[in-house]
C-alpha cells in the first residue's frame, strides 16, 4: 500500500529526524534472533499459513487496488484456513492496513531508507512485522523471526537482512515510546500529532477534526474509533423478519434502531433470515437515516424514490417499510450493476437504472426520496481498512459539485410538501453543511437553472430554519431514541458516540 502526497501521515522531518541512538532498541530483542542464521547453512525458512496470507493480502490491495474486505475471505476460503489462523491473518493484514501510517514513521526512524525509497513488497513484510511488535501480544522473537521467514520466502535472503536490522530497532521500544519519538509533539502540529499517533492521513485528521468542531480530545476518540474493527450489524426488515428472529439466532438487540442486531460472533450470512434477504448486514446508522425519512408526517404518501440505491442497503428496508404502509418505492442507480444489486435486497420496488442528474420521471412525482449521495466515504473509514491511504482529497470538489447537482434534482422530484433526505456517509463539512446550504441558498454551479422552483436564499441556522421554498427541518426530532447528533438542524452520527459508521442527515422539505 503506497501512500499518496496528500495521504501522508508524516515524514522524516517531522519527526525532527529524531533517531534512537544506535544499540538502543535492542534490549528486548537482544539475542533473539541468532537462530536467524546468515548465510550457508541457514535454515530453510518456514511458511507461515497465517502471516503469508496476510502479506499476500497486503501485495494485492497495494499491486491490485484490492478491497481487503472483499478479498480476505475468498482467499482463506481458497487456502483452506480457518479458525484460529484465520482470525490471526484478518487481524494482522488489517491490523497493519490501517497502521501504517504510524508504522512507517517507526521504520524510517530505524533505518536509512525512507519508507518509500524500500521496494514496496519488502516495506509491506517488514510493516507486517512492525505491528506484530507494536501492537500484538506475539512475542517479539517470534514477531521478528516469523517476519523474516517471510521475507526470505517472498522477497530474498538479501532484503533479510534489511528487515532484520529494522525490526530488532523496532522491537526495542513499545509503540507509546516510539510515538514520543516519531509524532510531532502535539503544541507544534496538533494535526500532525494526531495522524501519526492514529495512523491517518492529515488532511483526513483535518476534515474530521473541522466536522467535530475543532475539538482536538474528540477528535482522537473519533480517530481511534476508525482503528477498531466495526461490529457486524444486522436489519430486520420490517414485515419480513423481526429483531427476535435475530435475536433467537445469537444476536443482541441493538441500542438504537427497532429494526437493529448485533451479531456478536459467527458468519451473518449463515442466518436463515439474512439467507431469505429478510434481514442483512447493515449500519445502524445507515438503517436510522432511512427511518428518519419515513418518520416525516405526510397527507399523501404514496410514492417514495430512491435515488442512488445501489447497492440497495437502505432501499432495502424502504421498500419493506414502503409495502407496511401501501407506499411503492422506485429504486435507481447510475450503474446498472450497482441497480442489479438492489434487485437482492428489495420485493416490491420497482428498479432502474438511471443518472439521477437527468431525471426519468416527471418533476415533483414523488412523496418521499431518499438521496445517499455518493461521497468520499469518510465516516466508513471503520470497514475498509486500506480505504483512508486511498481517498484523495482532490477528489472532493468533484464529488460535491455532483452532490449539488443530484440535491437540487432530489428537490425537484419531490412533490410540493414533498421531503428529502440529503445522506452521507462523511462527515466532511465541504460534502455535507456546505452542499445543503449552497443549494438551499440556491448557489448550484453547473446546474440547470429552473430544476427546482422556489430553492431560495437562507442561511440554515438552529432548528427548522424556514427558508422560503425549501424548509431545512430539524432532523435529529426524528430520531428521538437517539442521544448526542450534534445541534441540528442536521443529525450526525458518530463511531465514537454511536458505534455507527459517520453519517450525515439532512431533512428537507419542499413548501
Ligand atoms: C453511497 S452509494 C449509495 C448506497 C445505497 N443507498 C445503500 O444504502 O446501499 C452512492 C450510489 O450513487 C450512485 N451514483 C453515483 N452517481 C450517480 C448519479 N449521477 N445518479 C444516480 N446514482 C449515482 C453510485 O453508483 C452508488 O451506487
Amino acid at each position: 500500500m503506497t501512500r499518496g502526497q496528500d495521504g501522508r501521515s508524516g515524514s522524516r522531518s517531522q519527526s525532527g529526524g529524531r533517531r534512537p541512538s544506535q544499540g538502543q532498541g535492542q534490549s528486548r530483542n537482544q539475542g533473539q534472533n541468532r537462530s536467524q542464521g546468515q548465510g550457508r547453512g541457514r535454515p530453510r525458512p518456514r511458511r507461515d499459513e497465517a502471516r503469508t496470507a496476510a502479506y499476500d493480502l497486503m501485495r494485492a490491495v497495494d499491486e491490485r487496488d484490492a478491497y481487503a474486505n472483499l478479498l480476505m475471505p475468498s482467499l482463506l476460503r481458497q487456502r483452506g484456513i480457518a479458525g484460529r489462523d484465520a482470525a490471526l491473518a484478518t487481524e494482522l493484514a488489517y491490523g497493519t492496513l490501517r497502521g501504517l501510517g504510524t508504522y512507517d514513521e517507526v521504520i524510517a526512524a530505524c533505518s536509512d531508507r525512507a519508507p518509500e525509497d524500500v521496494d514496496p513488497p519488502l516495506l509491506d513484510a517488514i510493516r507486517l512485522g512492525v505491528h506484530q511488535l507494536l501492537r500484538t501480544r506475539i512475542p517479539a522473537h517470534a514477531a521478528v523471526s516469523a517476519t523474516i521467514d517471510l521475507v526470505r520466502l517472498r522477497v530474498g535472503d538479501g532484503p533479510s537482512r534489511f528487515a532484520n536490522a529494522v525490526l530488532r530497532k523496532v522491537a526495542g521500544r513499545t509503540l507509546d515510546e516510539w510515538l514520543e519519538i516519531v509524532a510531532p509533539p502535539a503544541s507544534d502540529d496538533p494535526v500532525g500529532n494526531l495522524a501519526v499517533t492514529y495512523s491517518h492521513p492529515r488532511w483526513v485528521v483535518s476534515a474530521l477534526r473541522d466536522a467535530l468542531g475543532g475539538d482536538p480530545g474528540e477528535t482522537a476518540a473519533l480517530l481511534e474509533a476508525d482503528n477498531e474493527r466495526p461490529r457486524v450489524a444486522l436489519v430486520a426488515r420490517p414485515g419480513r423478519a423481526t429483531v427476535d428472529e435475530l435475536v433467537e439466532a445469537g444476536a443482541e438487540r441493538a441500542a438504537y434502531s427497532p429494526y437493529g442486531a448485533y451479531l456478536p460472533e459467527g458468519d451473518p450470512g449463515s442466518l436463515r433470515a439474512v439467507g431469505e434477504a429478510r434481514a442483512a448486514v447493515q449500519d445502524e446508522a445507515s438503517q436510522l437515516v432511512a427511518l428518519a425519512l419515513t418518520r416525516v408526517p405526510l397527507e399523501h404518501d404514496r410514492a417514495w424514490l430512491d435515488m442512488c440505491a445501489g447497492p440497495g442497503g437502505k432501499a432495502g428496508l424502504l421498500d419493506a417499510v414502503a409495502a407496511q404502509r401501501g407506499a411503492r418505492l422506485l429504486a435507481s442507480d447510475a450503474q446498472y450493476h450497482r441497480a442489479r444489486l438492489v434487485w437482492g435486497t428489495t420485493r416490491d420496488a420497482a428498479v432502474v437504472t438511471a443518472d439521477g442528474t437527468e431525471p426519468a420521471w416527471r418533476p415533483g412525482a414523488f412523496d418521499r426520496v431518499m438521496l445517499d449521495a455518493p461521497c468520499t466515504g469518510l465516516g466508513a473509514l471503520r470497514r475498509r481498512p486500506e480505504a483512508r491511504w486511498r481517498r484523495d482529497p482532490r477528489s472532493v470538489p468533484e464529488l460535491t459539485a455532483l452532490q449539488r447537482r443530484l440535491l437540487v434534482s432530489a428537490l425537484g422530484a419531490v412533490r410540493s410538501g414533498g421531503v428529502v433526505a440529503y445522506v452521507t456517509c462523511s462527515p466532511h463539512l465541504a460534502e455535507t453543511r456546505d452542499v445543503v446550504e449552497g443549494v438551499v441558498e440556491g448557489v448550484v454551479e453547473g446546474v440547470v437553472e429552473g430544476v427546482v422552483e422556489g430553492v431560495v436564499e437562507g442561511l440554515v441556522e438552529g432548528a427548522a430554519a424556514d427558508v422560503g421554498g425549501v424548509e431545512v427541518l430539524d432532523a435529529r426530532e426524528f430520531l428521538p431514541e437517539v442521544p448526542d447528533l450534534g445541534d441540528g438542524p442536521y443529525a450526525r452520527f458518530w463511531p465514537h458516540r454511536h458505534g455507527t459508521d459517520a453519517m450525515f442527515l439532512a431533512l428537507l422539505r419542499r413548501r
